[in-house]
């Protein structure tokens, strides 16, 4: 079997000379080409399993041939050669299709990775697709929206462009990052997802990078980060919004220079990450108002996904509560009774499909022989847009939810008379008193518990895993 065959399109006769000999040491045949003229020739006659090219030639731009091949070669990637420092070369290249950049001087490490995962995107040759392409995706939904969703996905699972993935809360971002992952050349790899709202300042950079052994009183090992942990995978950052300023720079060298350093340690290491950032903050505003770095916003925002509510995709409903039903209790073991699907339908569902898994797992609990009635829903009636009989279309144009009455509005506690004795214990106290009262109220509805507290449903469940703190089902 013949190898995997690269094409190489640089004017620098040296450069050209350095890629073709580290290719040629990898085991692939290299046909090499100066110009965009020639590069189009040798495309015309043979299949490559990659594309490498500089952005300059003398007879035009690298970013021609990207959009060239991404339309007329769709099962080739092509990568191409930045000069140092010039990230919009490598965002503009990206946004048009790019498999992948790598900047001047070229790093012959990070080269071999590159194109490694080039080879398993490329058809037919030496890599595989994800285990999970061609398998049924776990986002589910037939409207028109959630079929684009799902066809941007098998697109972008091609590349290494950074995403961006926005929506509310309990939309399936998560999901969308998983998809996206599993779909990809690097399915076999791990899929890491991070909080960054829920790791203490403090910690960040060890979490993140990963430390040494000795590096400060505690690190009694050496112990990598999530770059590390996710190497070769993909690396999702949520709420990315939350990080700290000073993380962001030290974030921002990592993705420019692809190479991190553990605390306390001299070298660094090369990491082959893939990284999808969520918020359900509108990142260009933080940028406005400077909690956000432009120069992170940049690199992160490569490409954008933006999942849509889920009171704006209701005929989505049907299908998404029987497949929930279905894993909750059995393949057709549990219904929806009359007029249930049009109550769900008149409700704004301010948690999404995250809150229509809580509704309906509370349903169950109340549900007699599997048939859940309108009764069983206990939905916030503030929130219902119409009576309970309104019709799919009419909730279609429901008015955004009613927002729901705050606890007692003491946000600080009482002082009490004597300091307490140990002050992390006292707070402990304090934030599982006030969690507890919040989920009472609720009837341990965490979404809506945490939005009465203003915190994220992820903030909560990480604070009630902290606190060990059940829910009556957990
Ligand atoms: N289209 C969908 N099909 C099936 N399940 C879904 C879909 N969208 C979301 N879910 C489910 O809803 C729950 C919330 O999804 P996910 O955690 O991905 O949301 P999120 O937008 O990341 O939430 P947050 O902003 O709170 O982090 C998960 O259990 C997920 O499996």
């Amino acid at each position: 079997m013949s190898s995997p065959r690269i094409l190489v399109v640089d004017d620098e006769a040296d450069l050209r000379e350095l890629l073709e000999i580290t290719l040629l040491k990898m085991g692939l045949d290299v046909d090499s080409a100066e110009t965009l003229g020639q590069a189009r020739a040798f495309l015309a006659k043979g299949e490559y399993a990659l594309v490498l090219t500089d952005m300059r030639l003398p007879d035009g731009l690298g970013i021609e041939l990207v959009r060239e091949v991404t339309t007329l070669y769709k099962g080739t990637p092509i990568a191409v050669i930045t000069a140092y420092g010039s990230a919009e070369n490598a965002v503009v290249a990206l946004k048009a299709g790019a498999f992948d950049y790598v900047t001047k001087p070229v790093a012959l490490d990070q080269l071999r990775i590159m194109v490694q995962s080039a080879l398993r995107v490329s058809t037919g040759q030496a890599g595989q697709p994800g285990p999970a392409a061609g398998a049924p995706s776990r986002l589910i939904g037939e409207s028109p929206a959630m079929q684009g969703l799902r066809a941007q996905i098998g697109r972008l699972a091609r590349s290494m462009a950074p995403i961006s993935i926005t929506g509310e809360s309990g939309s399936g971002k998560e999901l969308a990052a998983r998809e996206i992952h599993a779909q990809s050349s690097r399915a076999a790899k791990p899929f890491i997802a991070v909080n960054c709202g829920a790791i203490p300042e403090a910690l960040m950079e060890a979490e993140f990078f990963g430390y040494r052994k000795g590096a400060f009183t505690g690190a009694a090992e050496d112990r990598d980060g999530f770059f590390q942990a996710a190497n070769g995978g993909t690396l999702m950052l949520d709420e990315v919004a939350d990080l700290p300023l000073a993380m962001q720079v030290k974030l921002l060298r990592a993705i420019q220079e692809r190479r991190v350093r553990k605390i306390g340690a001299t070298a660094e290491e090369p990491v082959d990450v893939r990284l999808i950032s969520a918020t359900h903050q509108d990142l260009a505003k933080c940028v406005e108002t400077g909690k956000f770095r432009q120069d992170l916003f940049y690199r992160l925002n490569v490409i954008e996904l933006s999942l849509p509510p889920l009171r704006e995709r209701l005929d989505d409903l049907g299908v998404l509560a029987n497949a929930m039903l279905d894993r909750l209790v059995g393949p057709g073991q549990a219904t929806l009774g009359p007029q249930v699907l049009e109550t769900l339908a008149a409700y704004s569902f301010p948690g999404n499909v995250r809150e229509l898994e809580n509704v309906l797992e509370r349903a169950l609990a109340f549900a007699n022989d599997g048939v859940i009635e309108v009764g069983d829903l206990s939905l916030k009636s503030a929130r219902l847009a119409e009576p309970s009989s309104a019709p799919v279309a009419a909730a279609q144009a429901a008015e955004p939810p009613a927002p729901v009455a705050s606890p007692a509005p003491a946000a600080v506690p009482p002082a009490p008379d004597a300091l307490p004795n140990n002050l992390p214990e006292y707070l402990e106290q304090v934030e599982r008193d006030i969690i507890l009262r919040a989920l009472a109220q609720t009837q341990f509805n965490r979404t809506q518990a945490a939005q009465l507290l203003g915190i994220s449903f992820r903030q909560l469940r990480y604070q009630m895993q902290k606190l060990d703190i059940q829910a009556p089902e957990d």
